[in-house]
């Protein structure tokens, strides 16, 4: 069969990765897709110095791989909104396929080119986007197509799961280890990204979508990021059984979807818990499969090649296939997806860790139970750190209720004359059915 021919445009961490793996693989790559992937041409504002690529011409310009008539697939491996989305509107437009790893661009304007895509008939694939290596949306997309998704929840920002864990483990500066990442390229161009959960937002958002066929929302995700944390928490949830996570959760409920990213409490039982460093893990629980878990590395250049050269294999093997018999963009027939809500965050429900500096004096904790307990909110631990300060640190975990209930209990108490400051809250799930 002719060869299929690729332009590829980004030659950084991802892109040199992709190179490497398509070279190195070239044989094995041919007997998979039934033809062989050809690089036809690189376009790079830089040189990397991982890749031999001495056989041909770096290219400055990726929109013009975008109109070059010989080239079928273009791989936009550059980030970022502009510029990207410039360069995979033109190459669709020329009829061609794409292939990106880029989350920001598919969850802020994915429904926009899934939409220019079905017009031309090309394919927009984009695995390596969500959870790097792991193929994740091939597995709710295709693998879990029986099922009516419940709710998933993943560590899917590998830059924040490595500094959680380098902090937890070796008590390591959050700044110091960012550095590290940014080194090792995990992290992204701006890594508050990462830091602030802007990222794994993205990737929840493109998750969701597949998870229960509705259109990309990402300016519905509640973010919050992973800086607030401090090593006292850490501590005071381990000694309470559970690890504090940055978690993507995203829930079916009666009344809509669920989409939030947050540091979370889980249960050190779970095996989201033992996820560290730059491994990714997405839960995912189907009514009729019932839970399932899908671990791997979640950033850098090999691994997100990986899922890059996957996708062109897929492409690759597609190219004959007529629209109706390739497999839609977001797993649903894009004539059905549904308008069931996003939640805002003040209607979703958890349990919550909560954290409050109170006077030492006689009646304090009775106010705040108080309050909590006129607001229906059941406690499930009470531990009040010894301290020789006239102020003590009060920890609470509370049993699942409404943030909007939360909140007002969270007022009235930091109104209390005799709590200083803010009341820390940290989410916590059991993962649970
Ligand atoms: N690094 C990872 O582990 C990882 C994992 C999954 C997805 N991603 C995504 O992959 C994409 C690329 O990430 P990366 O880490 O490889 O970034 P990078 O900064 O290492 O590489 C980007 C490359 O694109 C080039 N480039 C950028 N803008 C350009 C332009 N306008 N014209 C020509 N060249 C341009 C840069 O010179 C650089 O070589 C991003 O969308 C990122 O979110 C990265
Ligand atoms: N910056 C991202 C890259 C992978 O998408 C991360 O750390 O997970
Ligand atoms: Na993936």
């Amino acid at each position: 069969m002719k060869p299929v021919k690729v332009g590829i445009c980004g030659l950084g961490t991802v892109g040199g990765g992709t190179f490497n793996v398509l070279t190195r693989n070239a044989q094995e790559i041919a007997r998979r897709a039934g033809r062989s992937i050809e690089i036809k041409a690189i376009a790079s504002r830089r040189h990397n110095p991982a890749c031999d690529t001495s056989a041909y011409t770096l290219q400055k310009d990726v929109i013009a791989l975008a109109r070059d008539p010989e080239i079928d697939i273009i791989v936009e491996l550059i980030g970022g909104y502009e510029v990207a989305k410039e360069l995979v509107m033109t190459a669709i437009e020329n009829g061609k396929h794409v292939v990106t790893a880029n989350k920001a661009l598919i969850a802020v304007h994915g429904n926009e080119i899934f939409a220019a895509a079905a017009k031309k008939n090309v394919v927009v694939a984009f695995e390596a986007s969500v959870a790097g290596g792991i193929p994740i949306i091939k597995a709710i997309r295709e693998g879990l197509a029986a099922n009516r998704i419940n709710w998933l929840a993943g560590i899917i920002n590998g830059t924040g799961n490595f500094i959680m864990t380098e902090m937890r483990e070796k008590g390591r500066a959050f700044a110091d280890v960012l550095v590290e990442a940014q080194a090792l390229g995990y992290a992204e161009a701006d890594p508050t990204f990462d830091v602030e959960g802007i990222d794994a937002a993205h990737k929840l958002t493109i998750l969701a979508s597949i998870a229960y066929g509705i259109p990309l929302q990402f300016s519905k995700a509640y973010t919050e990021g992973i800086s607030k944390v401090t090593p006292d928490d850490v501590q005071y949830a381990e000694e309470l059984g559970y690890r504090i996570k940055h978690l993507g959760i995203s829930r079916h409920t009666d009344k809509g979807i669920e989409l939030r990213v947050h540091p979370t409490l889980i249960p050190k039982s779970s095996l989201l818990a033992s996820v560290n460093g730059v491994m990714n893990a997405v839960m995912v629980s189907g009514d009729a499969v019932g839970q399932t878990l899908y671990y791997g590395p979640g950033a850098g250049a090999e691994p997100t090649a990986s899922a890059v050269v996957s996708d062109l294999i897929d492409v690759a093997r597609m190219l004959d296939a007529t629209a109706e018999s390739r497999v839609p963009p977001l797993a649903f027939q894009s004539s059905e997806l549904s308008e069931t809500p996003v939640l805002s965050v003040e209607d979703t429900v958890s349990g919550y860790y909560l954290r409050l500096q109170a006077v030492e004096r006689p009646g304090v904790l009775a106010h705040v139970t108080r309050i909590l307990g006129e607001k229906g909110i059941n406690i499930e631990a009470i531990v009040q750190k010894e301290t020789k300060e006239a102020q003590v640190p009060v920890i609470m975990l509370t049993q699942r209720v409404a943030e909007r209930m939360m909140n007002e209990a969270i007022r009235e108490i930091e109104a209390l004359p005799d709590i200083l400051g803010e009341v820390i809250r940290i989410r916590v799930d059991h993962l649970a059915d």
